[in-house]
């Protein structure tokens, strides 16, 4: 049994705070994926700033890593660019303190095990907690093996979101949800992150089957790339989070001085149409 079965509720947590303000206007949440360090540090703080402007209610920063098995093309080269210009945690940290002087939007860090067990788990989580990071997504850190670093980031308030999908179970969702997680993050289909059309057949059958086995909200993330398409899968959940389509017009517009511009019209018409 890695997460505990009653835990205090992260009260303070901003991602916590932005589900309940959500809820309680009744509108849906747009979270944004970005790789930190594409195409440099710099650039990925004022990315969150503008996307934040644009109607992001959560952003989550990718920490690059050489051996994405959860990702496809499109952030494995995002990844590889950001490698190549020397991005790592430590760096990222000073990013998120810099979007920190500026907002106060929820961020979550998606990163492989490896470099926070290269890290340290208490030091990650400490530095983390510091900087003013509120979620951490390891995507291949199973629940049966995720003990020792959820304990360092509940203690310093933070959550570990737990991923369920399509092939997951009753059960083990059941399991892997209880308690107070921030959000479940629901993975759309059998597969890795990547641009997509349409919605994936079986999602609103899996989504219910979510729901009724965790009080926590739901959003739903892999193969979300459009807005009509968004606004469709957004009716059976409480969030969509969008990360491959937007690193695609980064990739598209890195060198252009209209990168901004771009990413804060795609973001907004997503905002819009859910
Ligand atoms: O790229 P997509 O298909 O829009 O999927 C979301 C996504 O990018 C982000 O949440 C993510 C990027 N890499 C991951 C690895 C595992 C889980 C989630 C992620």
């Amino acid at each position: 049994m890695a997460y505990a079965d009653e835990k205090t509720m992260l009260l303070e947590n901003r991602i916590r705070q932005k589900f309940d303000n959500l809820a309680r206007r009744g509108e849906k949440g747009l979270i944004t994926f970005v790789t930190a360090g594409d195409p440099d540090l710099e650039t990925t703080v004022r990315l969150v700033l503008e996307m934040e402007k644009a109607g992001a209610d959560i952003v989550e920063l990718g920490v690059p890593y050489s051996d994405p098995l959860a990702d496809g093309p499109v952030i494995q080269k995002a990844s590889l660019r950001a490698l190549k210009n020397g991005t790592a945690l430590k760096g990222i940290f000073g990013a998120v303190r810099e979007v920190r002087k500026q907002s106060n939007i929820p961020l979550i860090l998606m990163t492989y095990y490896n470099p926070v067990l290269r890290y340290g788990l208490a030091a990650f989580a400490a530095e983390a907690s510091t900087v003013g990071v509120d979620g951490v997504i390891v995507p291949d850190l199973p629940v049966e093996e995720a003990a020792p670093l959820e304990r360092e980031l509940t203690a310093q308030g933070l959550y570990l979101i737990p991923l369920v999908a399509p092939t997951s179970g009753a059960e083990r969702i059941k399991r892997i949800t209880a308690g107070d997680r921030g959000f479940v993050y629901c993975v759309s289909l059998t597969g890795v992150t990547g641009i997509r059309q349409g919605v994936p057949p079986g999602l609103e059958d899996f989504l219910d089957c979510v729901r009724r086995n965790t009080a926590n909200p739901l959003a739903v993330g892999f193969g979300v790339s459009h807005p009509e398409q968004a606004r469709e899968i957004a009716k059976h959940c409480d969030a969509v989070i969008v990360g491959s389509a937007l690193v695609k017009t980064i990739e598209e517009y890195q060198n252009s001085p209209d990168l901004l511009v771009h990413v804060k019209n795609f973001v907004h018409s997503l905002k819009e149409a859910i």
